[in-house]
């Protein structure tokens, strides 16, 4: 047995981690444990069976291939049937057509969604807001939410659909997966791939946030292309668990598997967290917002946020990302005579955002954290009419300022998402959201305009030599 605590949910400090991206990681809780010179020898150390995950086709390019070896005491085969659960609730979608969700070019915005009062799981907590595509096809995407206030017991889930990125806002998450366990806390993400088994302990109880899951590809740091080698997110802050096990006899123990969307259960007898050593790059990770090295303009203008992108799940088009996961961390605006919140704009991607803590600068009020909004494929929108006159009327964008206190996130896709019904009949939906810019009003002088005065639009200050 492990030396580490057996009951996950009372552990509350952080395990121990491996640092990198896409790295061939190794990992075990007993020394000798993995196999060396081959991955499935005759006979394994310490009698151990050896099981591959692979989570790209066999053939796929070497620098996108993933997959992992695990040695466990028994392989995750030996489960009763799956039986489809019969459900709860049927809040989870696979595949976006017009039987499941439905597009609407309306500005949508929601207020945070309360935790229940009712004993509710991760799983159970878990509802789909939009998405398009399909987990069966391998292409698309999904955006969940989820509320919950009890750990999983006796269950453990596995998502068959893609790969999910969870973002804590409220709550820290105690993760166990089968490579070994990940405590993360808002703030940070942590992502699960595509059929590794995991369960959720909630040490704090009540727990919100969001989920991208993405199909048929899997996550990447983004290229920096001018930026040089350095900045955004590095490689070396994401950190992947370290090999942790419990030998338990569970009876009546379940997998939950999402399958297309649908929820899948099978009773074994053992805790499937029964992984001894394990290697490989097909891993869960965290990564820590506030280690993230943003750029910006350092004389004018508003950049576009592709330039905060943390992590990509790209399309088979160069530079067009099925689902892109950006961020607004903490940064000091400098830019001058510039109108420094998000400009005004319609774009082809559509846009889901999220408020971890803090206030975002484009929205006054009514973006709460917890909250969310989803701008679809050139649906206009920009800040809302209090950010765009006070921003005007202080006259800022004369100082360096310092955005403090905030973590905004958009999940940015070019697949434009079908709606969930329940989001859409949601009481946290904010039905007023249009009014937030309709106070908008015109400030056009045929005269010029009263506010530059014609003033020059970049200051340049000339250094003289002696
Ligand atoms: O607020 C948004 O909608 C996201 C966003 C932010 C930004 O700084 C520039 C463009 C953009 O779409």
């Amino acid at each position: 047995m492990s030396e580490q605590p057996q009951n996950a949910a009372a552990a509350t400090e952080e395990p121990e981690y491996q640092s990198g991206f896409g790295n061939h990681f190794s990992s075990e809780a007993r020394p000798g444990a993995l196999p060396r010179g081959q991955n499935s020898p005759l006979i394994c150390p310490f009698g151990l069976y050896a099981e591959q995950i692979s989570g790209t086709s066999f053939t796929a390019p070497r620098k996108h291939n993933q997959r992992s070896w695990f040695y466990r005491i028994k392989p995750s085969v030996t489960h009763k049937p799956f039986d489809r659960r019969v459900p709860r609730h049927n809040r989870l979608v696979g595949e976006f057509d017009r039987s499941t969700s439905s597009a609407t070019p309306t500005q949508l915005r929601w207020r945070p969604a309360d935790v229940p009062d009712s004993p509710v799981d991760f799983v159970d907590g878990l509802y789909t807001v939009c998405g398009a595509g399909s987990a069966f096809l391998r292409h698309g995407y999904a955006i969940h939410m989820y509320a919950a206030n009890k750990s999983m017991d006796n269950c453990a889930f596995c998502n068959a659909d893609g790969d999910f990125l969870i973002v804590p806002q409220q709550g820290r998450l105690w993760i166990t997966t089968e490579c070994g366990r990940l405590f993360v806390s808002p703030g940070e993400i942590v992502v699960l791939p595509q059929g590794l088994r995991f369960l959720v302990d909630l040490p704090d109880g009540p727990s919100r946030g969001y989920v991208a899951e993405v199909f048929g590809v899997h996550f990447q740091l983004p290229d920096l292309g001018p930026i040089g080698a350095n900045g955004l997110a590095a490689p070396r802050d994401f950190l992947v668990p370290t090999a942790w096990f419990e030998e338990k006899f569970h009876p009546g123990y379940t997998i939950v598997q999402k399958f297309g969307g649908d929820l899948f259960v099978a009773e074994q007898d053992f805790s499937p967290f029964n992984v001894v050593a394990w290697h490989g790059n097909y891993v869960p990770y965290k990564y820590d917002l506030n280690k993230f090295c943003p750029f910006n303009t350092v004389l004018i203008d508003h950049g576009d946020p592709s330039i905060n992108t943390v992590l990509t799940a790209p399309s088979d088009k160069p530079g067009i990302a099925l689902l892109d996961f950006v961020i607004f961390p903490p940064r000091w605006l400098v830019s001058e005579h510039t109108f420094r919140p998000p400009y005004y704009h319609r774009n082809c991607m559509s846009e889901f955002m999220g408020l971890i803590y803090g206030v975002y600068d484009a929205k006054a009020d009514g973006f709460l954290p917890g909250g969310a909004s989803l701008h679809s494929c050139m649906t206009p929108h920009g800040p809302d009419t209090k950010t765009f006159e006070a921003t005007i009327a202080h006259g800022k964008g004369a100082d360096p300022f310092r955005i403090k206190d905030t973590m905004a996130f958009m999940f940015e896709s070019y697949l434009i998402p079908r709606v969930c019904p329940w989001v859409l009949d949601s009481p946290y939906l904010d039905c007023d959201y249009y009014q937030c810019w309709i106070g908008l009003k015109s400030h056009f002088s045929s005269e010029g305009s009263d506010r530059t005065g014609g003033a020059p639009q970049v200051e340049i200050m000339a250094v003289k030599g002696d």
